[in-house]
């Protein structure tokens, strides 16, 4: 296998209210990773969590978490997101045109696994810079929805983008976050996406666990076995 599954349950979709129980949940049901969406009411028109609770989180759980910033300064986040025990960072390439090498390194710096995400309107041109870098992006986050909310549409057009990252990055983690569920995972699988984020999906299934089973036999299956 060239890269790995990684299934990670958007706790977006989650009850806030018993996050700890939740995280847990989703850990014993077989998740990889637990994505935490960071929203801050400007880069976005939805405000979610930041880095205190990813802090109170971190005491409950030793699980990578996926931290997806949809935020309009991602640079006044990353040391209070590393101290909180935050794993993966990653930011919007849309706002992070000029700075972005200082951003990576100093993602590095303080602990995290630096990742570039892109919006629907966003060419895919924009972030083979970031992949190719002195310091590069360690994963790529298409976005299948407009960000800012849970449960939407996934938009099949945006798999264009996958295979071309696929095509040209073999190895490259990349991650496909909104709308995926049994319904559209073999699309992204198909194009080469390996890691999965799923929220209503996965907690609005009766069985999330086979939900998340699902998502991950997919992606295996589509993988070349060389
Ligand atoms: O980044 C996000 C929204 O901006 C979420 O991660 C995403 O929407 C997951 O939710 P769902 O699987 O319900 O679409
Ligand atoms: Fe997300």
């Amino acid at each position: 296998m060239v890269v790995s599954p990684k299934i990670a349950p958007s706790m977006l979709s989650s009850d806030f209210a018993n996050l700890a129980a939740e995280a847990k949940r989703m850990v014993d049901l077989g998740a990889d990773w637990l994505h935490m969406d960071i929203m801050d009411g400007h880069f976005v028109p939805n405000l979610t969590i930041g880095a205190p609770v990813i802090e109170s989180l971190r005491k409950h759980t030793s699980a990578y978490l996926d931290c997806h910033l949809m935020v309009t300064n991602p640079m006044d986040y990353v040391e209070q997101m590393g101290k909180a025990g935050a794993s993966g960072f990653t930011f919007h390439v849309e706002v992070a045109k000029e700075n972005w090498q200082e951003l990576v390194s100093k993602i590095k710096s303080a602990g995290m696994r630096p990742g570039v995400a892109l919006k629907p309107g966003t060419p895919v041109e924009e972030v083979y810079p970031l992949v190719e870098g002195e310091i590069p992006v360690e994963m790529v986050l298409v976005m299948t929805v407009e960000p800012g909310f849970g449960g939407q549409k996934f938009m099949p057009n945006m798999m264009d983008k996958v295979r071309a990252l696929r095509q040209k990055y073999p190895t490259l983690d990349i991650e496909v976050d909104g709308g995926l569920g049994p319904s559209t995972i073999e699309a992204a699988a198909a194009a080469g996406a390996n890691c999965i984020v799923a929220g209503s999906s996965v907690f609005g299934a009766p069985e999330p666990g086979k939900v998340i089973s699902l998502l991950r036999t997919s992606v295996e299956k589509a993988q070349p076995t060389t």
